[in-house]
């Protein structure tokens, strides 16, 4: 039986928690910022967890199966009317379960989440404590006791002066542009001649860092810069996955399903008139129009069979984030009866925005071509509570990082008007929140 236990705490700061369990080396550590919600929280070790290691079409159904059985032989003490407190399952899924797999990726399973045995969730400058313990039938319990208020203790402390950002220092891995280039010059050809209709291709820039890197230090910056976005990270067994994505997949909350279409883009201008001017262009060019459309498209077509009354505008607005400026369509429905949060989600990976269209033809080509693996770049990411609410991100503008081993990725929806440059200095664009966080340049 999985027991949760919640509790008002004073002001604590996530992101000191988050600091104290990786120094602690905690081999799971989570955590999650959404500026739409004002909840901010940080999690360590695993009360419970899920992990789908098979690459069958059903990874997300699995996990929710298995969920909905271990939250209905729960026991929680007292549920205040907080989100993301209490019974709370965090984590996320690969882009591409058919892609080999490589090493980089060895700690992120092709589905995992995970109960955090300690959270602390913060919203209104309150925060509150939860507890959660698997119980098996034989345990001691003054033993269970001490445990948990040993976590606390840690967990709580005071983690003393941060360590200022240093400049890092960091050696690029030699990358093959060319060959990029040449890859979105085919793709984009082969779309004028009717084989896709969008496909996302991505890099990945590797970078050797000097110095070992402070990942709370580097969400602490992605929070300054990328306020608007969510802001997270997932450590698994020393592996970090972090980053800011301003790209919602999914949200479910009550009887409502909300998504947010995000492509197309453009750089941010120099001055309040440049950038009004880049604005007014990215809105009015159809190549960006055509890379959003198809997105709108897609999500809206797959909602309809989960929504009742779906709210789709006619038109997108822009969103302006420090380095780029999006294309974006916000999408709301009623829920149809017997819908959940995480069927929706893996109907609707990978969306346009990060895989292409026709989906399957389109991921076949990524697969193909990309001489890297994405891993949980591009994935779904998120949690899920135990009354059916949750969101899951696309988790893009991210890098993973293994000890001085960082790889950083970002793609772009190429369409038959794609220019190869252009696409190159996008993608540029996209790794830069995560380069400057990191303290390069
Ligand atoms: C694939 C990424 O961005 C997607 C989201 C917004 C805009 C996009 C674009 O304009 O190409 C991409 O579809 C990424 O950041 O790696
Ligand atoms: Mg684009």
């Amino acid at each position: 039986m999985l027991v949760s236990h919640v509790v008002p705490a004073g002001a604590f700061s996530p992101l000191d928690s988050f600091r104290n369990a990786v120094r602690r080396n905690q081999e799971r550590i989570v955590y999650w910022s959404d500026s739409t919600s004002g909840i901010t929280l940080a999690g360590a070790g695993e009360a419970y967890s899920i992990k789908v290691e098979h690459n069958g079409p059903d990874r997300f159904a699995e996990v929710e199966e298995k969920w909905r059985a271990i939250a209905a032989n729960s026991m929680q003490s007292f549920q205040p009317e907080i989100p993301q407190t209490g019974l709370l399952l965090m984590g996320g899924g690969v882009f591409d379960p058919l892609k080999a797999r490589s090493e980089r990726w060895e700690h992120f399973a092709n589905a995992e989440f995970h109960v955090p045995q300690i959270l602390l969730t913060q919203t209104e400058g309150k925060s509150w404590l939860t507890l959660n313990y698997l119980l098996q039938g034989k345990e001691d319990f003054r033993e269970i006791t001490q445990y948990l208020m040993a976590a606390c203790e840690w967990f709580l402390a005071e983690p003393g002066k941060p360590r200022p950002i240093a400049k890092n220092s960091f050696s690029v891995e030699a990358e093959n542009p060319d060959r990029w280039l040449q890859l979105v010059d085919e793709v984009a050809q082969r779309i004028r001649e009717g084989e896709w209709k969008k496909v996302v291709l991505a890099r990945e820039l590797r970078l050797h860092s000097e110095n070992s890197i402070a990942v709370a230090e580097v969400l602490q910056r992605l929070h300054e810069d990328q306020p608007e976005s969510h802001i997270f990270a997932f450590v698994h067994q020393g592996d970090c996955l972090l980053g800011a994505s301003p790209e919602c997949l999914v949200r479910r909350e009550e009887d409502c399903f909300y998504s947010t279409c995000l492509a197309g883009s453009i750089r941010r201008g120099k001055d309040q008139p440049e950038d009004q001017m880049l604005g007014e262009e990215l809105l009015q060019d159809p190549k960006n129009q055509q890379e959003h459309r198809l997105v709108v498209q897609m999500i809206s077509d797959k909602l309809k069979k989960y929504c009742e009354a779906l709210e789709i505008p006619a038109a997108p607005f822009l969103v302006k984030l420090k380095n780029i400026q999006h294309l974006c369509t916000p999408l709301v429905g009623k829920a149809r009866p017997g819908t959940s949060l995480f069927h929706v989600a893996a109907d609707l990976h990978p969306t346009p925005a990060l895989g292409g269209f026709p989906q399957q033809a389109a991921m076949k080509k990524i697969r193909e071509e990309e001489p890297f693996d994405r891993g949980w770049y591009g994935g779904p990411l998120g949690w899920a509570d135990a009354r059916g609410n949750g969101k899951f991100i696309v988790a893009i503008r991210c890098g993973l990082i293994r000890g001085k081993e960082i790889s950083l990725f970002a793609g772009c929806g190429i369409v038959g008007d794609s220019e190869p440059l252009s696409e190159y200095e996008e993608t540029m664009l996209k790794l830069q929140p995560m380069l400057a966080a990191l303290g390069g340049n």
